[in-house]
Order: C-alpha cells, then sequence, then structure tokens
C-alpha cells in the first residue's frame, strides 16, 4: 500500500502539473483569440458586417463553395455594393471586396507593400516552393523580372502550333467518340487533359500523349489540384500539424514525389544538355541544329542585372507554377466558353462565320499567330465568358501598411482581404443585368466594359497575370478551331439527369457532375459552300 503512494504520488503531481499548463495554456490562447477578435471587430467596424451564424462561429460555413453559395454572393453583392467585414470563427478576420473602386487601390499597390499568405497560398508552397505566384517583396520582384521575358510575344508566337496540335488530337477523340454514338461529353476531362498536353509541350518539350494514354505526372497534377481543392473546404486542415497526418495530407505528399522528381529530372537533364551544348559551339564552328526554346529553356538562359541566373530548384518551382496555374485556370475558360456559345447559338453562328471567313481560301485548318487578331466577335464572346463564368473566383492579399480607402475605410496592416472577381463581375451597380451573357459589352465602342477594374479575370495591378496573353492566345485557338469543327449544343448531365448546370467554384470555377455538350461534327467545307450561296 505505501509502495503503491509512493509510485502514485509523482503519477498524480505529473499529471496536475500537465493539467495546469494546458489549462493555462488553453486561458491564453483563448485570451489571445479574443483580444485579437475585439481588436478586429472595432478596427474593421467601418465596413458592413453581414448577419453572422453565431457570434462564435462568425460566418463560418455561410457561403458554401456550390451554386447556392454564388447565389448567396450575388444577394451579399446587392447588399453591400463595395464591400463588407467577414470572419471565419476566431482564426480568421477579412475585408470581402467587390466594388472596381475599392478593388483597384488594393490591386494596384506596389508589390513590395503587398504580401500574399495564408490561406491557399500556404497550402501551395509544398508544391511551387517560392515561386513567382506565392512569393513576395524582393524574391517575388526578382523573379518576376527574371521570368518575364519567357512571355514575350516573341516567345509565345511559337507555342501557336503546339496550341493548334492538341487541338486537333482532342477534336480527333471526339470525332471517333461521336462515331461510337457518344454525343454527348463531358468538356472538363477532355479540355483539362488538352491543355495540360500543351503546356507539357511548351514547358517542358515533354510528349506525354496523355491525351491518348494514361500519364503518372498528368495523373498526379490532377490529383493534387483536388487535394488543394478539398484543404480549402476544412478549415481543421488548414494547420499543417494536423492536415500532414491525415489520409490526404499523407496523399498529397506521396502525389508530390512524383511531380517533383519530373520536374527535377526535366530541369537536370537540360541543364546538361546546355552546358554540352555550348561545349560543342566553344569547339567547333559548325552551326548546330536550332530546337524550339521551351520555358525550361528560357528560364536557364535568364539572367539579372548581377548576371545571376536560376538555380535548378527555382527553375522547378516556376515550372510547377507554370502547370499549376495555367491547366485548370485555361480549361475552365474554354469550358465555360464553350457551354455559353452552346447556350447561345446565334452567337456561336457568329463566331463560327467569323473563323471560316478567315479560314476561307486556305488549305489546312491551323490558326496563325496574325489571325488572332482578326477575330473580333469571337474575342468579345470570350471575354464576356470570363466575366460571366471568371475561372479565378477571388485573389487574397494583406498589407505592410494601413489601407485607406473610399469612404474613409480603413484596412489595418495585415488584415486579410478577399478581392472577389466574381463579386466585381456580377456587380449589378457596375454590370446591366449581371448574370446575362451579353458580348456586346466588349464591344470596343462599349465605355461600361473599359471601366478601370470592371473586368478583371486575370487580376491587375503588379502582381497580375504574367500567363494572360497565353492563356488569351490558347482560348482564341481552341475555340476558333471548335467551332470550325463542330456544332455545340447544351448536353444532359447524367448526374443531375438534365441539362441543368450548377456551378462548382473550387479553386477555379467547374460544374457539379461536370459540364456536358452535345457534338455534331461539322463537315467545314460543306458550310463554306453554303454560306457562299
Ligand atoms: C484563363 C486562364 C487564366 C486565368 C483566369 C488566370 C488568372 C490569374 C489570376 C486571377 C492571378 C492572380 C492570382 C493571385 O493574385 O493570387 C494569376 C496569377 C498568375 N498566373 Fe494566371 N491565369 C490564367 C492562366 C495562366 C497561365 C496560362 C499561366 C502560365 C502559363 C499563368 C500563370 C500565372 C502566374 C505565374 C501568376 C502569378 C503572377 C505573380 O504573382 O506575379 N496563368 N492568374
Amino acid at each position: 500500500m505505501a509502495l503503491q503512494h509512493s509510485v502514485l504520488s509523482p503519477v498524480f503531481t505529473c499529471l496536475c502539473s500537465l493539467m495546469y499548463i494546458f489549462s493555462t495554456g488553453l486561458v491564453v490562447v483563448v485570451a489571445v483569440l479574443t483580444v485579437r477578435h475585439i481588436w478586429y471587430s472595432r478596427r474593421l467596424s467601418c465596413f458592413s458586417k453581414p448577419q453572422t451564424r453565431s457570434w462564435l462561429l462568425g460566418h463560418l460555413g455561410k457561403i458554401r463553395n456550390t451554386e447556392e453559395g454564388l447565389q448567396q454572393m450575388d444577394d451579399l453583392v446587392k447588399t453591400y455594393k463595395h464591400s463588407c467585414f467577414w470572419f471565419l470563427g476566431p482564426f480568421y478576420h477579412l475585408v470581402r471586396l467587390f466594388h472596381p473602386d475599392y478593388v483597384k487601390p488594393l490591386l494596384m499597390v506596389p508589390a513590395s507593400m503587398t504580401v500574399k499568405k495564408g490561406l491557399i497560398y500556404n497550402h501551395l508552397q509544398p508544391w511551387l516552393g517560392h515561386s513567382v505566384l506565392i512569393s513576395n517583396s524582393e524574391v517575388w520582384s526578382r523573379k518576376r523580372r527574371l521570368l518575364t521575358p519567357a512571355f514575350h510575344f516573341d516567345v509565345l508566337k511559337n507555342y501557336i502550333t503546339i496550341f493548334n496540335s492538341s487541338s486537333k488530337i482532342m477534336h480527333d477523340k471526339w470525332c471517333r467518340l461521336v462515331a461510337e454514338g457518344k454525343t454527348n461529353l463531358e468538356m472538363f476531362d477532355h479540355v483539362s487533359l488538352m491543355t495540360l498536353d500543351s503546356l507539357l509541350k511548351c514547358a517542358f518539350s515533354y510528349d506525354s500523349n496523355c491525351q491518348e494514354s494514361p500519364s503518372e505526372y498528368v495523373s498526379a497534377i490532377v490529383q493534387l489540384c483536388d487535394l488543394v481543392a478539398q484543404r480549402q473546404h476544412n478549415i481543421l486542415h488548414h494547420w499543417d500539424w494536423i492536415y500532414w497526418k491525415t489520409q490526404q495530407g499523407k496523399l498529397f505528399k506521396q502525389t508530390l514525389n512524383i511531380v517533383h522528381r519530373f520536374s527535377r529530372d526535366v530541369v537536370q537533364k537540360r541543364r546538361a544538355l546546355h552546358k554540352k551544348q555550348r561545349e560543342i559551339i566553344t569547339q567547333s564552328v559548325a552551326p548546330t541544329s536550332q530546337r524550339r526554346k521551351d520555358f525550361v529553356d528560357i528560364l536557364l538562359l535568364t539572367r539579372d542585372e548581377d548576371g545571376r541566373g536560376l538555380t535548378d530548384e527555382e527553375i522547378q518551382a516556376e515550372a510547377n507554377t507554370f502547370m499549376f496555374a495555367g491547366h485548370d485556370t485555361t480549361a475552365s475558360a474554354i469550358c465555360w466558353m464553350l457551354y455559353n456559345l452552346a447556350r447561345h447559338e446565334h452567337y456561336q453562328e457568329k463566331c463560327r462565320q467569323e473563323v471560316m471567313d478567315l479560314m476561307e481560301g486556305r488549305d489546312g485548318q491551323e490558326i496563325k499567330w496574325e489571325d488572332l487578331s482578326n477575330l473580333p466577335f469571337t474575342t468579345m464572346c470570350i471575354k464576356e465568358s470570363l466575366r460571366l463564368h471568371t475561372p479565378v473566383q477571388a485573389v487574397s492579399r494583406s498589407y505592410t501598411q494601413d489601407m485607406v480607402l473610399p469612404g474613409n475605410r480603413t484596412v489595418p496592416a495585415g488584415t486579410v482581404c478577399l478581392v472577389s472577381i466574381y463579386g466585381t463581375h456580377h456587380n449589378p451597380i457596375v454590370w446591366t443585368n449581371p448574370n446575362e451573357f451579353d458580348p456586346h459589352r466588349f464591344d470596343p465602342g462599349n465605355k461600361m466594359s473599359q471601366a478601370s477594374h470592371a473586368f478583371i479575370p486575370f487580376s491587375s495591378g503588379p502582381r497580375n497575370c504574367i500567363g494572360q496573353k497565353f492563356a488569351m492566345t490558347e482560348l482564341q485557338v481552341v475555340v476558333a478551331l471548335t467551332l470550325l469543327r463542330f456544332r455545340l449544343t447544351p448536353g444532359v448531365n447524367p448526374e443531375l439527369g438534365s441539362s441543368r448546370v450548377r456551378r462548382l467554384p473550387q479553386i477555379v470555377l467547374r460544374a457539379e457532375g461536370g459540364l456536358w455538350l452535345q457534338l455534331e461534327p461539322l463537315n467545314t467545307l460543306r458550310l463554306n459552300k453554303q454560306s457562299e450561296e
């Protein structure tokens, strides 16, 4: 008994100490969160606060990532017109902004004052490292300067052949499926593979054949995107120490290995090739055969003002970013554009006629760089589709100093600002009938679309999308060739059993159960003849 007592007593003391430490820690955490919450609520009281779900959880779970959530967002924009204060439990305090006059001062501020951190950016870091998309201040400005030449028109011009050939592979596949009687097709699967195929060729000169047969690397990219999207929706998974212990976290790490191994291999092999080529050039006078420069080549050659280039790790991070930032966004834009044309037959016909006029008298069906400026109406439709179904719903930022917005409202330094691209594009005081597809808004004579910051699918200011010309070029080529080869009508979503479409905002805008269209292959020659008659 005495022995038992002497053993238990230190255990008991230890337990009591642990409980004491735990409860003191808990009290400190609660006190810090409470003080923080009171501080934010006071400082952000100049912004209207929509009704919360509860005093503790605030707006957590109030707007879901569903069709209904987007409709709630429409109501929020209608009610609050420019901005509002939002908090997710005691953890996140944000200002949501959805009017050009409020969005502009935040997006145009010098990049040195802008901080991208928290929310999705932290979740992307293991994948994308310190790439241009998620880095800040000096690191970002050096990267952006070094990367800009890779998106120069002279480089993009070379990619147009790739966009043509990747589209052709997809269209040939569609023709085969239609011949088998499968005329109702889900667009995202096909178009995402096509944009990945193009990016792999542009970035790495790698022909994955991923549109025809499964590719481990491509499946890994698709999986990583899904996992990042899932992580967003579970607030507990926002903390690394929880996430890495979950099934999803472990799967993320495994999948990441595949993607990182691939980009590391490509960069190392290419650096070795460059070295070898330099040796050949210095040893011989005979010209070496010229290969088209891809993204990795350009990054290997780029130098800053001090003559310093990018390290292998930095190039890998940028190549991974190129794949992440470039494939789903462009696929979403293409799919929704085709959907909008399927729903508006007269606009579809007008675009098709424009493309057919352009191609008249030509042998093949190849869109050339010079053709892009001769597709004005198709480009207006693309812009309107980017407004109505903007692929990236919002960007988030915080600032190193207080930001003063119209109406003398101040966003304190460090507060997360959720700049809603969706909200700005659907704001009824900016756009009349914002939910209608009306390409004439982008008629060059129309002032509304030119109002500063009313149309920001690629964000704006110093941290705007570096790939926007790349994306617009790919969109124009794919859309023009699709219209030349197929007539599109709304399809039937087997999950919903109807042609109804429910939008699904994830990392990019998708559709629940996919986006289904009916395809009818066209005999373009016959159409050409009809139009002549
Ligand atoms: C329709 C297609 C696209 C859309 C709608 C789009 C949209 C955007 C948006 C809204 C941002 C700002 C993100 C933020 O601040 O968090 C962004 C940034 C970026 N985008 Fe895109 N993007 C598209 C295509 C592309 C493509 C094709 C590439 C590359 C090949 C690309 C590469 C990037 C990069 C690297 C950034 C970061 C720029 C920086 O912070 O300096 N994007 N994009």
